[in-house]
């Protein structure tokens, strides 16, 4: 079951921007089925906590900060292969291919709409993160 979850964040950026619903969409579209999701504004020591292994790096301290500018939307995605299917639907950090959802809404480097799981072990400990088990539905 591990390999077919994937936790995604609709980040600051993206719903200041108004762009959540077609994110979603996209989402949907791709085969991705919803089975957890909340709005939610992380604190500094969240944010902290979620991008530890960062920790150090330049970009650090901007990615801290943009995190915790406003609001996110955490969210649980089933699909077979959903880690790198989800990957490949959002795109790389840097330039994203054309028609990914990052090429489409990212408005930086650091400010890139989305965050997906690298690895099944991370999609574990991340959707532990955001959601306790009853709040992931099997439907
Ligand atoms: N070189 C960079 N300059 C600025 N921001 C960066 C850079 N590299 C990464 N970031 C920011 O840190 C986040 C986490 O970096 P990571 O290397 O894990 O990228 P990712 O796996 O593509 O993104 P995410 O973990 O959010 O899905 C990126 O999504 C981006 O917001």
């Amino acid at each position: 079951m591990a390999n077919n979850r994937t936790l995604t964040m609709i980040k600051p950026d993206a719903i200041e921007q108004g762009n959540t619903g077609a994110i979603i969409q996209k989402i949907t579209n791709s085969g991705f089925k919803i089975i957890a999701l909340k709005l939610t504004k992380l604190t500094t020591e969240q944010a902290a906590e979620f991008y530890g292994i960062h920790k150090g790096k330049k970009f650090y301290d901007e990615l801290i900060d943009f995190m915790i500018s406003g609001p996110i939307i955490a969210a649980i995605l089933e699909k077979k292969n959903a880690v790198d299917d989800f990957r490949a639907l959002i795109g790389a950090t840097v330039d994203p291919a054309e028609g990914t959802i990052r090429n489409l809404f990212a408005s930086s480097v650091t400010q890139n709409a989305v965050h997906g799981s690298d690895s099944d072990e991370n999609a574990n400990i991340e959707c532990a993160f955001h959601f306790n088990e009853n709040e992931i539905i099997d439907y």
